[in-house]
């Protein structure tokens, strides 16, 4: 037999691959073939305790006091405080320089921001009306534009879950501003660049128009979808990306070149509080859960960068959810994760398809 016809035709879907992240100049090894192994790894029961809508001892909740002594308002919509176990400060002594290429040591100056997105506790941001989140994203912009003014990088962020380490059933994010660029912006900025300057248009531009186009048959008669779409609405576009190393990561792309959550008109922000919505509430549906997650949103950096030519920027979104098969088992990211380097059985395609499939309804909010 030719070698053809002994050779077995790659399918991505059913044959190992690796795959290049062209943002940070990374590879994820894909491992389709395991997924029909069973499985035998821990199990972790999903902490789904009942929250109260007000817990007088939640330091988050309105018109309690922290243990730091500081009382919080009546808050009726989104309220932001310092943090008051804050990892940067704004003030620190001077860093001796080191020129050793050994031992470098730079300033980090910053602050650290707690944000709660509603007064009661137990509401989550799908749960949440169109309205509210839409004030939760003016406020991550109001905050953004305050701290960009004096810092090169704020870092809008939501530890979901306490399986993600977050301490506090309230629905709130964290905002930290530094001095210094963190290494996640750094080198996506420095690939971005490269990439404009090589074929002329910003990288994830090109990412969402060639992504838009690779449709796939769907289950009812000839409608087909973006392989790796998860939903969209005018502005933005949510999708599981070629590259994801998280089972259930997700990247959400604006339809319009967009280099800061600032720069968006006051549609595109109801847009965005849209997608969020979206996104959250198929979250919640595929396993039926209070689907934790770590997000954030990168854009251009800010302070002096915002006199600088940032047009190699697209401002992203970014989901990170641990959860695998269910509600109670999670993606360990360890051992050939942490050594070499991340490791997927799900592809992003099947991923994607099985939160298309989910319902755009809140399974709270079924009839
Ligand atoms: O009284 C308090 C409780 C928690 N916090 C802060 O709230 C933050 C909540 O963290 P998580 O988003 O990871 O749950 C945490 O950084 C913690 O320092 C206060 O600033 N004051």
């Amino acid at each position: 037999m030719d070698q053809a016809t002994t050779q077995q035709v790659f399918q991505p879907d059913e044959h190992q691959h690796i795959r290049y992240n062209p943002l940070k100049a990374e590879w994820v090894l894909v491992s389709p073939h395991r997924c029909k192994r069973p499985w035998s790894g821990q199990v972790e029961k999903p902490a789904e305790e009942e929250v109260p809508p007000h817990d007088p001892n939640n330091p988050l909740c309105p018109g309690n006091t922290r243990p730091n002594g500081k009382v919080n308002p009546n808050y009726e919509s989104t309220y932001v405080f310092t943090n008051d176990f804050p990892a940067l400060l704004e003030e620190a002594p001077p860093v001796p320089k080191s020129d050793n290429p050994l031992f470098q040591c730079a300033p980090a100056l910053g602050t650290c921001r707690v944000m709660c997105f509603h007064p009661r506790s137990d509401i989550t941001l799908p749960l949440m009306t169109l309205d509210e989140v839409t004030k939760v994203v003016e406020r991550w912009i109001a905050e953004s534009i305050e701290l960009g003014l004096k810092y090169r990088w704020v870092q809008v962020f939501e530890n979901k879950g306490a399986i993600m380490g977050c301490s506090n059933p309230h629905p709130h994010c964290q905002i930290w501003a530094s001095s210094f660029l963190p290494n996640e912006p750094r080198v996506k900025d420095h690939y971005q660049r490269q990439y404009l300057a090589k074929h002329g248009r910003p990288l994830l531009r090109d990412y969402l128009d060639q992504e838009l186009q690779k449709k796939v048959p769907q289950l009812a008669a000839s409608v087909t979808a973006p392989e790796r779409l998860v939903c969209e609405n005018a502005s933005f576009v949510a999708l599981v990306p070629y590259w994801a190393v998280w089972p259930f990561e997700l990247l959400v792309l604006p339809r319009r070149h967009v280099l800061r959550m600032a720069d968006l008109t006051a549609d595109e922000q109801r847009l965005l509080a849209d997608i969020v919505r979206q996104v959250t509430t198929r979250y919640d549906n595929l396993f039926r859960c209070n689907f934790p997650y770590s997000m954030g949103w990168h854009g251009a950096p800010t302070g002096e960068a915002m006199s600088e030519d940032c047009q190699h920027w697209v401002f992203h979104g970014i989901y990170l959810p641990p959860l695998l098969r269910s509600a109670a088992v999670k993606k360990f990211m360890v051992g050939y994760e942490m050594l070499a380097q991340a490791q997927r059985d799900l592809t992003p395609e099947q991923a994607a398809q099985r939160l298309r499939d989910c319902s755009p309804v809140h399974y709270k909010l079924e009839q």
